[in-house]
């Protein structure tokens, strides 16, 4: 009984590999696996910063500076993109202090929304930033300009919907 029974179970693991090997001989031969497989063209990177929307921006830099005891840059204005940024030191990562610059900054809106300040949005880098552009199109995570436009860091940004991430803005920055 107990020897027919081990047969039995013998001949289901034999079957088994029988079908098994040429399933993957006939995948591994027919569609090489870099025909099936996309081979990505652009990387995500490191995150490079957490941008952080401030109503006061002299008491944000004495929080940060002098109650937490970080390494801060000088304000920095950026008409362009209607902000003052300062950056906060962080050793692995940095944090932006944001503070509308002009009419038409895109924080004065954020601002009213949250009026004792948060999170504005994250900044992760890339190694290719048009690549990453075209690719994010395609899959219809929409941009917040048509080209890439030179961020903090005097590198090529761009932002994204944050209806197509999870209620986050993200910028991607070219490292
Ligand atoms: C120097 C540079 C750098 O770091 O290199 C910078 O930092 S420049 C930093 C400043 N520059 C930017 O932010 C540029 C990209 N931002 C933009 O284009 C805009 O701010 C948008 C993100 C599209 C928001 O546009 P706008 O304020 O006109 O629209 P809105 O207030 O009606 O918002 C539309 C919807 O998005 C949501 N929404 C708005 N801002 C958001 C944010 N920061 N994070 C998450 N969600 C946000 C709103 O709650 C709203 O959702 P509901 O409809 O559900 O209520």
């Amino acid at each position: 009984m107990a020897a027919s029974m081990v047969k039995v179970a013998v001949a289901g693991i034999v079957g088994h590999f029988r079908h098994a090997v040429p399933t993957v001989r006939r995948l591994s031969l027919s569609k090489p696996l870099a025909q099936v497989v996309p081979v990505p063209i652009w990387k995500l990177g490191r995150l490079n910063h957490i941008a952080i929307a401030v109503p006061d921006l002299e008491k944000a830099i004495s929080l940060y500076r002098d109650v937490l005891g970080a390494r801060l840059s000088d304000t920095v204005p950026l008409p362009e993109h209607g902000v003052y940024t300062v950056f906060v030191e962080l050793g692995n990562t940095k944090l932006e202090l944001l503070y509308p610059l002009g009419e038409k900054s895109p924080i004065s809106g954020f601002l009213q929304k949250n009026k004792a300040g948060g999170m504005h949005h994250i900044c992760i880098e890339v190694d290719d930033i048009k690549a990453a552009i075209t690719d994010l199109k395609a899959k219809k995570i929409r941009t917040l300009s048509e080209e890439p436009r030179i961020g903090a860091h005097g590198k090529p940004v761009m932002f994204l919907h944050p209806k197509d991430c999870d209620g986050v803005l993200v910028e991607l920055e070219e490292a």
